[in-house]
């Protein structure tokens, strides 16, 4: 029972009240009160549930054991039936399911006890799911020859993290689901969720020996079948494996003694452990040490287990099987679990529509009534589809679901497509999409297309080969192989490119067949420029959203072959920065040696000659140099930023010029050879030597014929 707070009074301390049902209790020592409010809540919900008793026995009300049995979810009941029945009719008992978090996500397989357990709970019972942080570091070896590889303990706890908010998820939406089929929530339902790492991880194996050990028989705990089978033809049985029986019952007993549960619901698998448990639970509370533990079994444990999920060759859907599908939607979207249930055969929708849905057996008898009437319109497996994915993913994510599907499978009456290389997908051999393999969509637009179930980068899908594209979207197995199948035109893409190979927009959409063609023709397919629709086969459909390259290095997403066009794209990127830096490099030398040339023709500059030159300049040679001094400069800024780079090597000499603009720089030159030639003349006069006659035949330099070539007026 839930206690409530007491809250001290203002005016009298040594008077506490109740913050329930607000009675005044004395006594320093009170702290929690069980108030009248709720002893009369739990009152009124045991005196309901007494008279749902008798209906149930008068006939007028079905049992929880028949519904469960007659939606196909009990396989075996512990001891006689009518002794389950008799036990949750009188009591509302509490019940568990147990799960190991031995992979990142739940699967369908998981739903079927579960589906009891979520009934049970509709109907009043209390409910705990258990996660088995600490049953899964031993691993449960039922049904095993191999035993478990151990999982590092980083990867366990996230396991545990998911398979946690999974399971409160699910029982989120399981109220608002319920709900829907008028199973309103009640004040005694009660729902819990648990992990066994809470008691298990500090308790002394003393305890278990000495409590548990003695009623433990090895005889018939050798005769179990997991057990011969996996020291006979497995790789035989570890200590730790061979006591996880023994920890499960150490579940069962803390949560019977400390929460009330007397049952347990497992996968048929489990009915070993479900006994072994039973036992267990019996056994301490008839033989436990302490005085404050019962020592007499009133209430016995008892339990049952559910069908297995079987694949049609009748292997069990689950983990271990690495069959499994997923209930979390980045493992397996929301679209693909559609896409699973729609594929039911017709002979199982009716047995699935009552394992794994709240509609009742009229409405089911209904349906399936319906789809025999008309089976390609698969209407019983539509709404199977739709309530699944409501239950696990929530109402918004179904309707997005059946939306998609309709679009993608719409107009199925058109002629059937050859399959290619007459291969089907697995679902497609149970289902019977006869001839909805034309899949024509008309008027897709941005609302109501299928929303993008997976991101590709845009470098991908605008520079890649098809083939490697296909691979990117698990279609193919490798690039190679999507090459192959392009080369088959064995895949689809969805829409027509425009005429002018321009993104089309998403006005129709339709499917052609992909060819072997150039990296640049896929793009051409785009819808609205960022969504690309793939398919093989008729229900291995891929819809692609095209993200920036940069949002998808950011996203952390993976897609196949992503390592290897990574290495090669840090291949090439070396390989272009080298030539790159080499061409540089080599124009910087280049430019260097052309400088040095030009350098040493300046140099070469007679200043006599430069004194005549100096009349003789037009502006416009003026000009041609300021051009050369710019591009020296334009030079030499390239040569410090390959230095920075640490390309270059030399050092330049301080420039005098620096930071001047090119017009003054000019005026400063000239006013410098002017002030030179000036110099000079004096020196030259200090020499006194003859001046020299200008005869009109002088010689030009080399470094000024360049001038003469430019200049109209030339220097004659
Ligand atoms: N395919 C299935 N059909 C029915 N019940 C299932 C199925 N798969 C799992 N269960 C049940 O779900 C509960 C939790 O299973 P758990 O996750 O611990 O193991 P598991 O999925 O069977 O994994 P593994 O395949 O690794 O043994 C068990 O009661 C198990 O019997
Ligand atoms: N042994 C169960 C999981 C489980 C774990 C702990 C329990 O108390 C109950 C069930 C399985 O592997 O399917």
């Amino acid at each position: 029972m839930a206690p409530y707070s007491l809250f001290r009074s203002a005016s009298r301390p040594d008077i506490y009240i109740c913050a329930g049902c607000a009675l005044k209790i004395s006594g320093r020592t009170a702290r929690r009160c069980i108030g009248t409010k709720y002893l009369a809540k739990v009152a009124d919900a045991e005196m309901r549930w007494q008279e749902q008793a008798l209906e149930i026995k008068q006939g007028k009300r079905k049992s929880m054991l028949t519904i469960l049995e007659e939606r196909g979810l009990v396989h075996a009941v512990t001891g006689t039936r009518d002794e389950v029945d008799r036990m949750m009719t009188e009591r509302r008992v509490g019940a568990y399911v147990g799960i190991d978090p031995t992979a990142s996500s739940l699967h369908v397989g998981h739903l079927l006890p579960l589906m009891s357990l979520f009934w049970m709970y509709v109907h009043g019972y209390h409910t705990i799911t258990l996660v088995g942080g600490a049953t899964s570091k031993i691993g449960d070896p039922t049904d095993r020859l191999t035993s478990r590889e151990s999982i590092h303990r980083k990867v366990r706890t996230q396991y545990m993290i998911n398979i946690h908010y999974q399971l409160k998820k699910l029982w989120v939406n399981l109220e608002a689901y319920a709900l829907k089929y008028g199973y309103r929530w009640e004040w005694a339902w009660k729902r819990g969720l648990v992990n066994n790492n809470a008691w298990m991880n500090k308790l002394p194996l003393m305890e278990v020996l000495q409590i548990l050990g003695p009623g433990v028989r090895i005889g018939p705990m050798l005769a179990k079948e997991t057990v011969k089978n996996k020291m006979q033809k497995g790789d035989g049985m570890s200590f730790a494996e061979f006591t996880y029986p023994l920890l499960q019952a150490w579940d069962w007993w803390h949560m019977y003694n400390t929460l009330g549960i007397r049952m347990q619901i497992g996968g048929s698998d489990q009915y070993g452990n479900i006994t072994a448990g039973m036992d267990a639970v019996k056994y301490i509370a008839e033989h436990h040490p302490s005085p404050a533990v019962p020592k007499k079994t009133s209430d016995p444990p008892f339990g049952f287990t559910v069908p297995l999920l079987t694949t049609s060759s009748g292997a069990k859907f689950g983990k271990s099987a690495g069959n499994a599908i997923w209930l979390d939607s980045e493992l397996t979207s929301t679209f693909d679990l559609y896409g699973y249930f729609l594929r039911t055969s017709d002979a199982d929708v009716g047995r699935y529509l009552k394992l794994f849905t709240f509609i009742p057996l009229e409405e089911i008898d209904k349906l399936v009534q319906e789809h025999m009437q008309s089976p390609s319109e698969r209407k019983a497996q539509h709404r199977l589809a739709r309530d699944f994915v409501e239950l696990v993913h929530g109402r918004e994510a179904a309707i997005n679901a059946e939306k998609q599907h309709q679009l993608v499978f719409q107009s199925r009456s058109t002629s059937p497509e050859k399959d290619e290389e007459g291969e089907k997908d697995e679902g497609d051999k149970a289902s019977d999409l006869s001839g909805a393999s034309a899949l024509k969509l008309e008027q897709v637009n941005v609302n109501n297309r299928p929303k993008a179930q997976m991101k590709l980068p845009r470098s991908l899908i605008e520079t890649k080969s098809i083939g490697k594209i296909l691979f990117a979207a698990g279609l193919a197995e490798s690039a190679s192989d999507g090459h192959r199948l392009a080369a088959k035109q064995a895949v689809y893409i969805g829409g027509a490119p425009t005429k002018h190979k321009m993104p089309m927009d998403d006005g129709a959409l339709s499917f052609a067949r992909i060819k072997l063609w150039k990296p640049e023709e896929t793009k051409t397919y785009l819808i609205d420029d960022n969504l690309l629709i793939l398919r093989r086969g008729k229900h291995n459909i891929r819809v692609i959203e095209v993200v920036d390259d940069e949002e998808y290095e950011k996203s952390g997403l993976e897609y196949p072959g992503k390592n290897h066009d990574d290495h090669v794209k840090k291949i090439h990127e070396k390989e272009a920065a080298k030539t790159q830096g080499q061409e540089q490099l080599e124009k910087a030398e280049e430019e260097d040696q052309e400088f040095e040339e030009m350098d040493s023709e300046m140099d070469e500059t007679d200043l006599e000659e430069s004194a005549w030159s100096n009349r003789q300049h037009t502006a416009t040679e003026w000009l041609d140099l300021e051009e050369r001094m710019e591009k020296k400069e334009q030079y030499k800024e390239r040569r410090r930023r390959l230095k920075e780079k640490g390309l270059g090597s030399e050092e330049f000499e301080e420039d005098p010029y620096e930071g001047v603009d090119p017009e003054t720089r000019v005026q400063m030159l000239q006013e410098n050879l002017k002030k030179e030639l000036k110099e000079r003349e004096q020196k030259l006069a200090e020499k006194n030597a003859p001046k020299p006659k200008f005869t009109g035949h002088y010689k030009i330099p080399k470094a000024h014929r360049i001038y003469k070539d430019k200049t109209s007026s030339g220097r004659s």
